[in-house]
């Protein structure tokens, strides 16, 4: 951390002064000037699309501002990449830039001279390098497993440790903790503590109030590309950034749902990756089942092989009739439609339109009459879609690429929801989505229950978990190891079972 020390007196990190950045006629940026200060972690908010990832990623030379200019920690201006590396700005994005083919270690100490000679890494010394930036981060016993068999949460934890490496003076975080499990926020709040402890500055973007309200000194609060609010941390802040990010008041609460109907989705003797093991599941017309478990749980591989995702022995039945286990055309069938986790990967069509990603697949009477599309119906369609998941920019033409990473979601979220399927199975359906379409994609999750629907809905925060579901399942170990009503237990108790501990017997006997 000797760069930091390095640093005169001044306690400006990084200054933005009048930065606008266009995209053709879009303003993700309208002349945003801000100031993140030395020593100090900096919360950026605001829906999404008002331009977050577009002021990190002008901060840290990736992107040429229209106009405006960005000093850095020295008082120099950064004018691209190179000069963002040399004033110590390193960004950590929200889709992660790591060589999955490659090791661990290899990934922390990639271009590293202390960890290289020449172009060639030095084994030893690379392998030492990483487990250094490692430490607290994940146990060394990851650093010879290649990156791409390691869970999400560990993925971003090995980013962040790439990062590290690269000795910042100002670390930019966008969206760290959207996929990070329990273990991996407190590791990161951790590491930041530190580095601002040591005279770091760090700006960090979170959709996640608890990110802003537990780890932020400052909050600066975006909108349609402006700041909108700055200044410090306080109580009253929660109050403050609910009220500017809720474009209009609404409520949140979902609808009110029947009791559950007869049995739509039934699995029975579910084996194989990985260990899953699932003797027997039913989930029922009308009710949200939670998923919950660890990371590494086997919470996602069975809402996959739920969804028609990926092969396993078994069986899963709607209405009674199987389908073909690891095949999603066959669960698409039988009316399932899926919400995947790794949803930029898999689900966004780039280079297609929003509209064409909206609609993909649907052959309903609403787009199609006999063998002819119905060109004015399906525009009308993906216009209610796009009001409904508040799709922003409101442009059905745009391609999909081009939105923000929350606003892709929304896509692939509402494209799922529109289908009525029978089942629903989302695995985070939430993730990276600003508070007023989350209210939206809470709303749309009940109503498609309240209409008959089973709903599967993976969770990992018990936030949602809790405000969702009426019924949680608990994984761990690729096992069903609790299933109960929402109603019927606590946070201690869902937390207890996942990591297969037990609650003091005082807690066990007042459940609720
Ligand atoms: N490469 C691009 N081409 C065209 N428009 C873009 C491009 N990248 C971003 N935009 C637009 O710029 C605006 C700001 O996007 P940005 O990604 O900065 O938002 P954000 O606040 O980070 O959103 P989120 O919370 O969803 O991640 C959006 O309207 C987006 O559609």
């Amino acid at each position: 951390m000797s760069a930091l020390q390095d640093q005169s007196g001044s306690t400006a990190g990084v200054v933005v002064s009048g930065v606008t950045k266009l995209y053709g006629a879009t303003k993700a940026l309208a002349g945003v000037d801000v100031a993140f200060r030395r020593g100090v972690v900096t919360a950026v908010v605001g829906a999404n699309g008002s331009g977050k990832t577009t002021l990190l990623r002008v901060v840290s030379g990736l992107l040429d501002p229209s106009s405006g200019q960005v000093e850095g920690p020295s008082g120099r201006p950064v004018t691209g990449l190179t000069s963002a590396q040399d004033a110590g700005i390193v960004l950590v994005p929200q889709e992660p830039t790591l060589a999955g083919h490659l090791t661990v270690w290899q990934n922390v100490s990639l271009g590293r001279p202390e960890a290289a000679s020449g172009p060639f890494l030095r084994d030893r010394a690379a392998r030492r390098f990483a487990a250094e930036h490692l430490e607290g981060l994940l146990p060394a016993s990851v650093l010879d497993q290649v990156t791409s068999t390691l869970n999400k949460s560990s993925r971003q934890l090995v980013q962040l440790a790439a990062a590290m490496a690269r000795k910042p003076i100002v670390l930019m975080l966008d969206e760290p903790t959207a996929v990070l499990d329990e273990d991996g926020v407190l590791a990161l709040h951790a590491l930041i503590r530190r580095f601002v402890g040591e005279g770091g500055t760090v700006v960090i973007v979170s959709h996640r109030l608890r990110d802003v309200l537990e780890l932020a000194d400052d909050v600066v609060v975006l909108r349609n590309g402006l700041v909108n609010h700055t200044g410090p941390v306080t109580p009253q802040t929660e109050h403050q950034i609910v009220r500017l990010l809720s474009a209009e008041e609404r409520d949140n609460r979902p609808a009110h749902r029947p009791d559950r109907g007869h049995v739509v989705l039934e699995a029975s003797g579910l084996r194989g990756w990985r260990g899953l093991s699932v003797d027997h599941l039913q989930v029922y017309a009308g009710e949200i089942l939670g998923i919950a478990g660890q990371s590494g749980s086997g919470r996602s591989r069975l809402a996959s092989v739920l969804a028609g995702a990926h092969p396993a022995e078994g069986q899963v039945a709607v209405e009674g009739s199987t389908f073909k286990l690891g095949s999603i055309r066959s669960a698409q069938a039988a009316g399932v439609a899926y919400i995947p986790e790794d949803r930029q990967v898999t689900a966004i069509l780039g280079n297609q339109s929003v509209s064409a990603n909206l609609l993909v697949g649907r052959e309903d009477g609403v787009i199609r009459r006999g063998p002819f599309r119905r060109r004015a119906a399906e525009r009308q369609e993906a216009a209610d879609l796009i009001d409904r998941f508040e799709v922003r920019p409101r442009d059905p033409d745009r391609h999909a690429a081009l939105l923000s990473g929350g606003n892709q979601q929304k896509l692939v979220v509402g494209r799922a929801l529109s289908r009525k399927a029978k089942v629903i199975v989302a695995d985070e359906p939430t993730q990276g989505v600003d508070a007023s379409a989350r209210g939206a994609i809470h709303a749309a999750l009940a109503s498609a229950a309240a209409e008959g629907s089973a709903v599967i809905a993976v969770c990992s925060e018990f936030e949602e978990l809790f405000e969702l579901c009426d019924r949680v399942v608990v994984v761990r170990d690729g096992a069903v190891v609790l299933d109960r009503p929402i109603a019927q237990v606590s946070q201690d108790e869902v937390l207890a079972s996942s990591l297969g501990s037990h609650l003091p017997d005082s807690v066990e006997e007042n459940p609720s």
